[in-house]
């Protein structure tokens, strides 16, 4: 009676009944989980919910003002991150979105604060106009690669900021690792995608014993991250040996190495950030670049109020720089339209609860997982009226001036927001606005010249979800558009 007195507690918050043994097991979506839980939300009218499956709980948060309550009010008790066993099989576990809210987490979230906060974007501005010129560059000479170039842009990015390595082609060995291990850990990392996430023991397989599929694809994700890993690293010590290295994060941290001197702490939590950057980086701009073009190709009439405003500001004798930004709130207000109508990551990286908890009388036990539910925040029509219809001009006002809804909810919440978000956002901007200066993205046409169906759907890869593969043309605006992407590559 004692023990039943003490485990009682209030419910949990509401959702589909669990089944015995297994609990919710067999209703935890794989896929389209945001949509999903969004209907659930309506089922059980409540904008937080949760399921159980063998002995792990999870809360679902549908609406912001729950996800502020929780995730920014009481971030003392929301910012863990639950511990994922596949990761560490894959070598992720050191990973700075993975790890728990700690102290090594402390150390490396300052870190990156120093480097990745708004006032320090300008020492990104040479290596991300360098690199949106490059890609430039690929769309004028091969437009039907649009996906490689895409892919280009946002890993060469994170290579050559952290680490001065500049791959020039997409059979770069570096890249090729890195597409290969996003890839497998994507579908491992999936909710559902392996069992060693429900029952860890199985990880203690041998990988030759039948069967033992995970274990099998987390160590080749773990090669694959090891020569992620090495090959931009021993590329940076090189370089800095024969006094030829290149600014970035690992740069710096050499040249302070071998003069003032850091600690062993520091050198492992720089080349940690170096890393993860690459990771983090790349799969989140990579996914919102793929549906910036489609939403371009789908519609015509938001490209060319685009590129009015770019041909006001800009002018056709240069191209976009980020000195232009203020003066462009259409621009903007689409910056921020791509990052709501798909949110790359739609149900954010997964918070944990630090201990028992209670909120609009439901209680919320101690290891929780917590996930925000950012595509259904940026669908709600209450927020968003008509939010699947791509509109810029809900950023804006009644006189073309951006209105006061500033925040990117695709960046996450509270203490573990994306540490990138500045990096991310002038990376995507810088790319849109020198993208549509110089071409029109237009759907495809067959050979009697009618327009082939467009893909409108997406995949999800692990949290990631991405736009599936869309047939569209990059036409380049004019003769001055096409000297302008190569001059200034050349320069
Ligand atoms: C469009 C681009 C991006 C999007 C949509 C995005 C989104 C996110 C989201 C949703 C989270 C989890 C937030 C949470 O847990 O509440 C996150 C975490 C993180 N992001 Fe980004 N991100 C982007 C770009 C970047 C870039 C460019 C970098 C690095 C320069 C970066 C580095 C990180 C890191 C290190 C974390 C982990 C933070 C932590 O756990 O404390 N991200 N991002």
């Amino acid at each position: 009676l004692r023990r039943v007195v003490k485990n009682s507690h209030p419910p949990y918050p509401p959702g589909p009944k669990p089944k015995f043994l297994i609990g919710n097991a067999l209703d935890i979506p794989v896929e389209g989980a945001s949509e999903i839980y969004m209907e659930w939300g309506r089922k059980y009218n409540s904008g937080i919910l949760h399921v159980e499956a063998l002995g792990n709980h999870i809360i679902i948060l549908n609406t912001v003002e729950d996800a502020d309550e929780l995730l920014e009010k009481r971030a003392n008790n929301y910012s863990d991150r639950p511990v994922i066993p596949i990761a560490k099989m894959m070598g992720w576990h050191t990973q700075m979105p993975l790890l728990g809210y700690n102290d090594e987490w402390r150390f490396h979230r300052k870190i990156c604060q120093q480097n990745f906060r708004q006032g320090a974007m300008s020492q990104y501005f040479p290596v991300q106009k360098r690199k949106v010129h490059e890609m430039l560059q690929g769309l004028l000479k091969t437009p039907e690669e649009f996906d490689e170039h895409n892919h280009m842009l946002s890993i060469s990015l994170a290579l050559s900021s952290m680490y001065g390595y500049d791959p020039i082609s997409w059979k770069d060995p570096c890249v090729q690792a890195a597409e290969k291990a996003a890839t497998l850990a994507g579908s491992l990392l999936a909710p559902g995608g392996s069992f060693v996430n429900i029952f860890p023991a199985l990880g203690k397989i041998p990988a030759w014993v039948p069967g033992a599929i995970s274990v099998r694809l987390a160590g080749e994700v773990r090669r694959y991250t090891e020569e992620m890993k090495r090959i931009p690293m021993e590329y940076a010590k090189r370089k800095f040996a024969d006094e030829t290295a290149v600014p970035s994060l690992v740069a710096d941290m050499l040249e302070r190495k071998f003069t003032e001197g850091i600690s062993d702490e520091e050198e492992n939590a720089i080349e940690n950030i170096a890393h993860t950057v690459y990771t983090a980086a790349s799969d989140t701009t990579i996914g919102a670049t793929k549906t910036f073009f489609y939403y371009m190709a789908k519609h015509p009439e938001v490209q060319t109020k685009a590129q009015a405003e770019i041909d006001r500001v800009v002018g056709s004798k240069r191209l976009p720089d980020f000195s232009d930004r203020e003066r462009m709130p259409y621009l903007e207000a689409m910056y921020r339209e791509v990052l709501r109508i798909a949110p790359p990551i739609p149900m954010c990286v997964p918070h944990a609860v630090s201990e028992d908890d209670y909120y609009k009388g439901y209680f919320i036990p101690k290891g929780a997982v917590v996930l925000a539910n950012i595509w259904g925040m940026t669908h709600d029509e209450n927020r968003y009226p008509n939010p699947y219809t791509f509109n810029p001009e809900r950023f804006l006002d009644a006189t073309g001036a951006l209105n006061d809804d500033h925040r990117v909810l695709a960046y996450g919440f509270g203490r573990r927001i994306c540490v990138g978000k500045y990096v991310g956002s002038s990376t995507l901007w810088l790319m849109m606005v020198s993208v549509l200066a110089c071409f029109e993205i237009e759907r495809s046409k067959d050979s009697h010249g009618n327009y082939v169906d467009m893909n409108d759907e997406y995949e999800d890869f692990g949290i990631v979800r991405h736009k599936k593969k869309i047939a569209c043309t990059f036409k380049v605006r004019s003769e001055e558009a096409k000297k302008l992407i190569s001059t200034t590559y050349e320069a």
